[in-house]
């Protein structure tokens, strides 16, 4: 194709992608429109096409990025490139949400019209308004008997200010408003900009590591031509490679000869190591480089931590491995070495949030196979020292003793509560309780208010969340910003089993909390733990003070001695279950301690 061809092609492409709330129906409305392009044979489509990973299809949550190519016949009768980019829905997500809009010139924004607009809709909302893309407004769910378009339509220009007058009414679900959503793409999405003819200039937004391939990478050309046999060049390291093959996914992958400003897809280049390549980095050509490298992405870094240990020591390389992995496409996960007294050697692993945490700890478990104990997550510490130090402590066991301690601080957020008029009480309520400061209210419509409040992130991330959706009925989303630390008055609560500090148990907690926390926290932890051949005193201490203990009785017989002789497909059930828990079990001495009571911490209904 020459330079004329690919400017013509140019004109015909469209890039964009979708964004919603979680369950606004954005999985249901991509797979409509690969079905609709005919990209897929029906007997091919499997519910959910774009969320490829086990993992999401089960949760039902979009974790990575998609990009697939498609092809449309427009009314005007031209065919049409789309290039559909998928993007994460919830809060912890955010920062990919950026990266596929950076890949993008228009999105659709879907709004479930039974619920109206949520926080983090408009969240992305203003990330996409940021990256100066086009927002077609779709009202999707109309089929439901709550739905109400026309106040959601209202809601779309009175809350986020674009005009909404042409909101496609759509049901993704009964297949409504389909063929006008693919029209508005060509009609409004503007065509891609750059030039074909400059120096190469391509944006990695993804990669994934294929055993056979190397590194796989996720592109958008911003300008100029990319085709295999070329000298390729990272602009972050200087790193050169041959170009080997280039393609689309649509969704399977189909090799191109070329790939160019405009277009997005895949590129492999026998890259072996993936610390090479970084997403967010700027591609260009050795022999012909571009000057300026794109903007990238803004660094994120993780604000919960926790320990990942493997249950069986000799995985530890193999988690080591298996995290790297991870991050090849994951900047924000972050992890070192860490060691605990009682759990061995593991991971300090940082996260940018709770549900991030647990992706990645089943994607550890399922893609790789580890069986891994983590430790309850904690947020960072800046403790000022007696003698004037300041460190930072993201692991509870490593805060120094009370007495070199003058003060803790601790990251607050913004915490933004999107809420039915119903249950703002509820809402506030929660917030006091969590050492919130009421900061503004603000009446969105007649039926919502926006209530905002700066907490402990510390707070949020324990039970918060859930806390809310249960109070509410799950009608308040959430979404919060990282504000800047607070001093307060933290002390350190550690756990004893048989005399001993378990070191993965030490946790940091406000002091007006510590004491109903402790006594909470020991006898969950003897519901917990199984009995073993012995008693074992549980005591929970701040500093050197007890301040609650209970016993976990020694066990005397077969736990299903009492079956005998009767059901014997319930005593197998029981010996099954028991084989399961044992896996994830972890010998802390000569105590088994299974996952779910380093966790307790974070589950306890103290207040
Ligand atoms: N009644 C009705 N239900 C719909 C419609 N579109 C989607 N749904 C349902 O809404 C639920 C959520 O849809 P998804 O497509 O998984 O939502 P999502 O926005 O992709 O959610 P995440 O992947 O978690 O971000 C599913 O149970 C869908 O079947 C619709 O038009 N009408």
């Amino acid at each position: 194709m020459n330079i004329n061809e690919m400017r013509e092609r140019q004109k015909r492409i469209r890039n964009f992608s979708i964004i919603a709330h979680i369950d606004h129906g954005k999985s249901t409305l991509a797979d409509r429109i690969l079905q609709q392009t005919h990209s897929v044979a029906d007997r091919d489509m499997q519910a959910q096409l774009l969320d490829s990973m086990d993992l999401e299809r089960e949760r039902g949550i979009t974790i990575k990025l998609n990009a697939i190519e498609l092809t449309y016949k427009a009314k005007d009768g031209e065919d049409y490139i789309f290039h559909l980019i998928d993007t994460p829905g919830h809060v912890d997500f955010t920062y990919e949400v950026s990266r596929s809009l950076a890949a993008c010139e228009g999105a659709l924004l879907v709004v479930d019209a039974a619920q109206g607009i949520e926080a983090q809709t408009l969240a992305n909302v203003y990330l996409a308004l940021d990256n100066d893309l086009e927002i077609l407004p779709v009202i999707n769910k109309i089929d439901l008997p709550a739905a109400d378009p026309e106040r959601v339509q209202f809601e779309i220009e009175d809350i986020i200010g674009i005009d909404a007058s042409e909101a496609v009414h759509a049901s993704a679900k009964s297949g409504i408003g389909i063929e006008e959503i693919l029209e508005q793409i060509v009609e409004k999405v503007p065509e891609p900009q750059g030039d074909v003819d400059a120096p190469l200039k391509a944006l990695i937004f993804d990669s994934a590591y294929d055993s056979y391939r190397g590194v796989v990478l996720n592109i958008r050309v911003m300008e100029g031509v990319i085709r295999p046999g070329e000298r390729m060049k990272l602009m972050s390291n200087g790193k050169e490679f041959e170009v080997v093959e280039v393609g689309i996914f649509s969704p399977s992958p189909i090799q191109r000869d070329f790939l160019m400003a405009g277009d997005v897809g895949y590129v492999t280049a026998n890259i072996k190591t993936i610390q090479d390549t970084r997403v967010g980095d700027t591609i260009t050509l050795a022999n012909n480089p571009t000057e300026e490298a794109l903007p990238g992405y803004r660094k994120l870094n993780p604000m919960v931590y926790a320990g990942l240990y493997p249950v069986d020591s000799s995985d530890y390389n193999d988690l080591r491995e298996s995290l790297e992995r991870l991050q090849l496409n994951d900047a924000a996960l972050q992890f070192e070495p860490e060691t605990s007294q009682a759990l061995g050697f593991g991971y300090r692993t940082g996260f940018l949030g709770l549900l991030h945490m647990d992706v990645i700890q089943e994607r550890l478990e399922r893609e790789f196979g580890l069986d891994l104990i983590m430790t309850a997550p904690s947020v960072i510490y800046e403790v000022v020292k007696t003698d004037g130090e300041t460190i930072i402590v993201d692991n509870p066991s490593m805060m120094p003793d009370n007495t070199e301690v003058d003060k803790i601080l601790e990251p607050y957020v913004k915490a933004t509560i999107m809420v039915p008029n119903d249950y703002v009480g509820a809402v506030m309520d929660l917030c006091e309780r969590k050492r919130g400061n009421f900061l503004t209210m603000d009446y969105l419509d007649e039926y919502r208010v926006n209530v905002v409040y700066e907490m402990p992130m510390a707070e949020i991330i324990f039970d918060f969340f859930d806390k809310l959706k249960s109070n509410t009925k799950g009608y308040a989303s959430l979404e919060y910003e990282v504000i800047g630390y607070k001093q307060s008055n933290l002390v350190k609560l550690d756990i004893l089993l048989n005399g001993e500090i378990i070191d993965a148990f030490s946790t940091i907690v406000h002091r007006d909390f510590a004491f109903n926390r402790g006594k909470e926290l020991a006898s969950k932890l003897k519901e917990i733990i199984p009995r073993q051949m012995f008693e074992i005193p549980v005591q929970a201490t701040i500093g050197n003070k007890v301040i609650a203990r209970t016993t976990i009785k020694a066990y005397r017989k077969d736990v299903t001695a009492k079956l005998y002789g009767g059901d014997v497909s319930r005593r197998k059930k029981l010996l099954e279950k028991q084989k399961e828990g044992k896996k994830r079990m972890k010998s802390v001495g000569s105590v088994e301690i299974p996952q779910e009571a380093f966790m307790a911490v974070l589950s306890m209904d103290e207040d």
